[in-house]
């Protein structure tokens, strides 16, 4: 229970409401209980004598009354189950707010599937918590205690009858509602399951269709639907018997009263309408007691859900959010500078990625990153924009070490086209604008003129109002990246990096892509990651990484002469285009 502490904010955020609802609760309580004694009065009168005024003025007020208790009923539903609707609102807010701001290594080891299920399957369970659990909880407890007291008043002897099965019916529930938490418990995680799959599945569905391997993924949810359908069968038994069993019990509870009532009317000691009276509250409470069951399990889902919620909303961005320093974003003119950086991926302490990391880069110069794959050179650039943090070293921006700098101020410096590329399913002017802080429409045909996407996108029907599938799918792989690259170009960033972002285009398409933006953006500072040399070795520098340590940097015609692994893989390309050219 103690879980769901953490949802005080929220509920605090809404006590007018719930306040309200906890008012109208007793107030439907209290006519509900005083409406039946009109009923014992009528079945009086028609038994002492029967006057139609005096029978139809009772019945008028039982309708009167059960019409306030309905009247206050609809009022306790329009303040705590819209106040729980207000919260899961804020809370699915607040949900993905938290997730966008979460780092990229926590993505390393969280499924999306699973995030996907923590946001719907269990903010539901606990939506059900603050709407019907809070209802029925308070709506329980008043029942009990109106309808105690009626009872009592008719006969104390009569009603300690009655609660005769109640410790029996409080211990079954406790045992079965703690079952029933556990099996909850275990079908929420496999919901995740099913969940991470599909998503998994469907992301990946043109890969799945290419080596043929649908039966193999339909094995794979069988499976995990069977256990899904198995557990939830299991919950549903229990609960049949559950409530089956506390019906019986309600009703058994009846036996009692109707056996020592009948016997009390017999000697005078109570009336026909008195014991009719205390059977309609008996009965009234059968539903109550049902759904303390009910209200339990409703508590035991919303506490497991509330663990799984916390475990996410515990989860804190690990690059802690700086002040402002008044930097204005203007000043910024791009130079980057490295000092001493080493890198080692979180919990591989022994497996250092980059190992003493020094260069300085010009603002507005054009420098290039080149080594064998696994040298390190994502890793390197993935520090700039803090996607992770150094180990060891300082990595300044305009003189300026980045940790001292807010994070939203330095990612909008960088202009970043990573390895594997991204387009949402929008038009591509808006995938362009997506970065940008402002809708014009001269900036996204600048920008895809430079990233030489122009041609193409004038040849769609639409346009740039062109619609784009998931990830960009009815876009060929080349221009899927040069959307990217207009996309970074967009923010207009003094840095921009691209990461291998050209691998889909031609070695001709990306050498002019390349000189484009060499031409276009003479203040830009360039740091490109390629294998390919015919694009690298038109860069101010090249750097050349290997096994995470610089071995080598210079221009093109240095490094030549130099003769060591730069001129080694030039020749091995040029070896590599003059095989190609033969065949
Ligand atoms: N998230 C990660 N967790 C652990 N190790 C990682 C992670 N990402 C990369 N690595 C490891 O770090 C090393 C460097 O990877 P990196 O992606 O930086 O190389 P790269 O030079 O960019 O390679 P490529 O040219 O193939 O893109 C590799 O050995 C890789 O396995």
């Amino acid at each position: 229970m103690k879980n769901l502490l953490g949802l005080k904010p929220y509920l605090l955020r809404y006590k007018k409401n719930l306040w309200s609802g906890f008012l109208f609760i007793i107030l439907t309580n209290l006519f509900a209980v005083i409406a039946p004694k009109y009923i014992g009065l009528a079945i009086d009168t028609m038994n002492r004598h029967f006057a139609l005024s005096d029978v139809l003025r009772d019945t008028g007020l039982y309708f009167l009354l059960s019409l306030l208790s309905g009247f206050f009923l609809f009022l306790v539903r329009q303040n705590i189950i819209v106040a729980s609707r207000h919260i899961e609102y804020d809370l699915k807010n607040d949900y993905y707010q938290h997730l966008q701001k979460l780092p990229r290594s926590f993505y390393n080891t969280t499924s999306t599937g699973d995030l996907i299920s923590r946001g719907t399957n269990d903010l539901n369970a606990i939506r059900e918590f603050l709407g019907p659990g809070i209802m029925y909880s308070l709506n329980t407890f008043f029942r009990l205690l109106f309808a105690l007291i009626a009872m009592i008043a008719i006969s104390p002897e009569l009603t300690l009858f009655a609660l005769l099965p109640a410790p029996l019916l409080s211990y079954s529930v406790y045992k079965i509602g703690s079952s029933m938490q556990k099996r909850s418990k275990s079908i929420q995680e496999s919901y995740a399951g099913i969940t991470n799959l599909v998503q998994e599945n469907l992301s990946g569905i043109r890969v799945v269709k290419s080596y043929t391997r649908e039966s193999f993924e339909i094995n794979r949810f069988e499976c995990l639907n069977k256990e899904y359908y198995r557990k939830n069968l299991s919950l549903g038994k229990l609960q049949a018997l559950f409530f089956a069993f506390l019906t019986s019990m309600t009703a058994l509870s009846l036996l009692p009263v109707i056996w020592v009532g009948g016997i009390n009317v017999i000697n005078g000691s109570m009336t026909v309408g008195g014991i009719a009276q205390f059977i309609v509250y008996v009965s009234m409470l059968s539903w109550p007691i049902i759904s303390i069951g009910w209200v339990t399990s409703i508590v035991q889902r919303a506490a497991s859900a509330q663990i799984r919620l916390n475990a996410i909303f515990n989860a804190k961005p690990d690059v802690a959010e700086t002040e402002n320093k008044g930097q204005k974003e203007e000043s910024f003119k791009g130079k980057l500078s490295f000092r001493d950086v080493q890198f080692h991926y979180p919990g591989q302490e022994k497996n250092p990625i980059l190992k003493k990391i020094t260069f300085d880069i010009a603002a507005g110069s054009k420098v290039a990153i080149v080594g064998a794959t696994g040298s390190g050179k994502t890793t390197l650039v993935n520090l700039i924009p803090r996607l992770y943090e150094t180990v060891q070293g300082t990595i300044l921006f305009d003189g300026h070490d980045i940790r001292s700098l807010p994070l939203k101020t330095l990612r909008e410096l960088i202009g970043f086209v990573p390895q594997v590329n991204f387009l949402f399913s929008d038009t591509i002017a808006r995938n362009i604008n997506w970065g940008s802080r402002n809708e014009d429409a001269d900036m996204v045909i600048e920008a895809s003129k430079i990233a030489m996407l122009y041609g193409d996108v004038e040849e769609f029907p639409d346009g740039f109002e062109t619609m784009l599938g998931e990830k960009g799918i009815n876009l060929s792989g080349g221009q899927k990246q040069r959307a990217c690259i207009a996309r970074a170009i967009a923010w207009k960033p003094p840095l921009l990096i691209l990461d291998d972002a050209l691998s889909a285009v031609d070695t001709g398409t990306e050498a002019r892509i390349f000189e484009a933006l060499l031409q276009k953006l003479p203040e830009t500072t360039i740091l490109l990651i390629s294998h390919r040399i015919s694009t690298v070795k038109n860069c101010d520098r090249i750097i050349v990484l290997k096994e995470g340590s610089i071995v080598e940097s210079g221009t093109h015609e240095e490094l030549l002469q130099q003769k060591t692994l730069y001129a080694e893989l030039y020749n091995q390309q040029l070896l590599e285009e003059e095989i190609f050219s033969l065949s």
